[in-house]
């Protein structure tokens, strides 16, 4: 295995690590005024979400707690199975807290339908969902988004936390994976 030519994976990039970085500080100023005098809590899903759980977090000029959840709804292939399982759950009671979502991809939706309404059935005071992409071709049940960065094409992408089995996620923009890799 080649361990060091990851960009020749790419068939072509969607997102620069620019483009990213910009639209972090958009969302972080739309997000300071919405919850102004309100407590924040930042749940990410692992691991899809960590980089933009680490650059969100370090944008908003404001207190925040993370928390994290682990769920998994893909294996390593490339198609969900609707299946949502419970990896690790939250360490945080939600009682009374504002609770922010923090996704890398929304694509068929499943994930996040099924994670909201289980947090929400927690008791949370709010639970809104911020997520960087989002497959409007793709989605299977409607989910409603308060923050979304770019609105993607049907396609399969990895980087900036996005993984095809288990790697790319290091990349740092975000692009669509060359057939080659999987025919
Ligand atoms: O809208 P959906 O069709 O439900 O897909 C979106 C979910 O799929 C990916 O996670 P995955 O389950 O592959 O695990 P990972 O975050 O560990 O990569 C992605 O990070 C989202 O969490
Ligand atoms: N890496 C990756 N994971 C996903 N999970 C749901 N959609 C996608 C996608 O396009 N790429
Ligand atoms: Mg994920």
């Amino acid at each position: 295995m080649d361990f060091t030519h990851v960009e020749a994976d790419l068939s072509k990039t969607l997102v620069t690590e620019e483009e990213l970085h910009a639209k972090l500080e958009e969302l972080a100023r739309q997000i300071e005024a919405d919850y102004e005098g309100k407590d924040l809590l930042l749940v990410g899903v692992l691991r899809g979400a960590v980089m933009v759980m680490a650059d969100l977090s370090r944008a908003l000029r404001r207190h925040i707690e993370m928390d994290w959840m682990a769920v998994s709804s893909y294996g390593s292939g490339t198609v969900s199975s609707g299946v949502v399982r419970i990896l690790k759950d939250l360490d945080s009671d939600l009682t009374g807290r504002n609770v922010l979502i923090v996704e890398d991809i929304i694509d068929s939706g499943l994930t996040l339908s099924w994670l909201r309404g289980n947090l929400e059935s927690r008791g949370a005071a709010s639970v809104e969902i911020c997520t960087m992409l989002r497959k409007p071709d793709a989605l299977k049940v409607e989910v409603d988004v308060k923050y979304c960065g770019f609105d993607i094409p049907n396609e399969f992408v990895i980087g900036y936390g996005l993984d095809y089995a288990e790697q790319y996620r290091n990349l740092r923009g975000i692009g669509v994976l060359a057939p080659h890799v999987y025919e």
